[in-house]
């Protein structure tokens, strides 16, 4: 059977109803790239837990309110990925990208480009658990 990488993605909105991507940083697979913060989920860690950690170390954000909303299966040429999608909320203070990546408040209209291919045919669902 195919090993899945298991990682964690956060679905967050801002007040204006705007989500959350990130770009890729250089040095990783798909650089450039836009996607749902997110990461590996290590062992030992729920899917929880690993959103919290990677939250703080990429963005430097803390976070309550979790809620794992969707999950999917994609398989790219380097790995079959299982995605968790955590819908969760933001503590107040600003975002910061630690690790050389951009990031933005988006909404379907006006999405960047180009987006990770597992990514792009959850946005609809995902979106749609706007509180
Ligand atoms: N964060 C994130 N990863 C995604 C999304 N969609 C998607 O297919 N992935 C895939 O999930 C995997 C996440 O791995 P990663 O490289 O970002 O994880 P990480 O930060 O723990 O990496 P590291 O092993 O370099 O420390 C990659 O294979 C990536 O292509 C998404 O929306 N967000």
């Amino acid at each position: 059977m195919t090993k899945l990488t298991e990682v964690s993605v956060a679905v967050v909105f801002d007040g204006k109803g705007r989500f959350l991507m990130t770009s890729r940083p250089e040095g990783k697979v798909y650089a450039g790239y836009w996607e749902f913060p997110g990461g590996k989920i290590e062992p030992g860690e729920t899917a929880e837990d690993a959103i919290r950690r990677e939250m703080r170390e990429e963005l430097g954000a803390e976070i309550f309110d979790c809620k794992e909303v969707k999950t999917s299966v994609f398989t790219y040429p380097h790995a079959t990925v299982h995605l968790h999608f955590i819908q969760c909320r933001l503590k107040s203070g600003a975002i910061k990208a630690l690790e050389g990546q951009e990031f933005k408040f988006v909404t379907m209209e006006d999405l960047p480009e180009p987006i990770l291919p597992a990514t792009v045919p959850e946005l609809e669902v995902v979106t749609a658990c706007r509180l």
